[in-house]
């Protein structure tokens, strides 16, 4: 008899469509997505991409198909619930609150999973030491610590992006969808934020939703590939990279080398975080 129990993925969907009238936004998928894996779901314009992230963190229903958490079927239930079982996500449009400062707008997000009501953040007087220092350690495992206290509203566009990823980790997520964070980052701002997530507790699962390329193939160690809302290519980064029906897809009439070409780090700007690596424990 065999004793291997292998883990079951972290995530998995299983012939997941999504319809909108006569139109299939998401046809079909089922993919896998290892525990602990750096997952990227790619493809062009409309694709399917932000639909199918929307199925996984519960926004959306799907027309049909199973979606399941570590194994578990979630495919009915909401989007806090889904929270609640450990799914952190950022979004593609910012959910940060501009005139709160980076340490409050992570302390919400704590106090949101702890059952704590909006006025409890606003008050330090009733915070409690527990929220502080998660709130602090996120701000730190994002590089922002020096930032904290500033308003929300005057950091860079890549520092917010960072700051919902402190946001995200508040709810110590066991798998984290990233939608598109590199849009509207400069190379720098991109640089930073792959250190940023490359220096996130190996044990957490993450799954990017990207359009930038260079960034997918810098962190993804498995990549999905979206077209018509179908899967036309499920593998290792470096298959997928030269998989002809991703090049075809993906390339109409520009060139590989302008898809895939690195851009070299501006020599005056740092690409690390400031902090050391997360210590953060997996949700129990
Ligand atoms: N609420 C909706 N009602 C009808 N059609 C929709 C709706 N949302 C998305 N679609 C369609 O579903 C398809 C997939 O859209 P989706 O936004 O998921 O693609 P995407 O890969 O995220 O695209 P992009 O990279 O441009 O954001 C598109 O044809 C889009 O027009």
């Amino acid at each position: 008899m065999s004793a291997t129990t292998a883990a079951p993925p972290a995530l998995t969907l299983r012939n997941v469509t999504k319809k909108y009238g006569a139109l299939v936004a998401v046809d079909d998928v089922s993919l896998e997505v290892a525990k602990g894996g750096r997952h990227a779901l790619i493809g062009p314009n409309g694709a399917g991409k932000s639909t199918l992230f929307n199925l996984v963190a519960g926004g959306l229903p799907a027309t049909s198909g199973q979606i399941l958490f570590s194994g578990d079927d979630v495919t009915k239930r909401s989007a806090a619930w889904r929270a609640r079982r450990g799914l952190g996500k950022t979004f593609q449009h910012s959910s940060l609150f501009l005139s709160m400062n980076p340490l409050d707008n992570v302390a919400l997000a704590a106090q949101r999973v702890a059952g704590k009501g909006m006025s409890w953040v606003t008050s330090s007087t009733r915070r409690n030491s527990e929220i502080d220092d998660l709130a602090e350690q996120c701000v730190a495992d994002v590089g922002l610590t020096d930032r904290s206290h500033i308003m929300t509203g005057n950091l860079s566009h890549g520092e917010r992006r960072q700051l919902e990823v402190a946001v995200a980790l508040a709810t110590r997520p066991k798998l984290l969808l990233l939608d598109e964070p590199a849009a509207g980052m400069s190379p720098a701002e991109s640089h930073r934020f792959i250190e940023l997530v490359r220096s996130l507790p190996e044990d957490l699962t993450v799954v990017i939703i990207e359009h930038d390329l260079e960034l997918v193939f810098q962190l993804a160690d498995r990549v999905s590939v979206l077209h018509l809302g179908g899967l036309i290519a499920d593998g290792p980064a470096d298959e997928v990279r030269e998989d002809p029906a991703v090049q075809q897809a993906y390339l109409g009439e520009g060139s590989l080398e302008e898809l895939f070409h690195e851009t070299p780090v501006p020599p005056d700007l740092p690409v690390s975080t400031t902090s050391p690596a997360p210590t953060q424990e997996a949700a129990g």
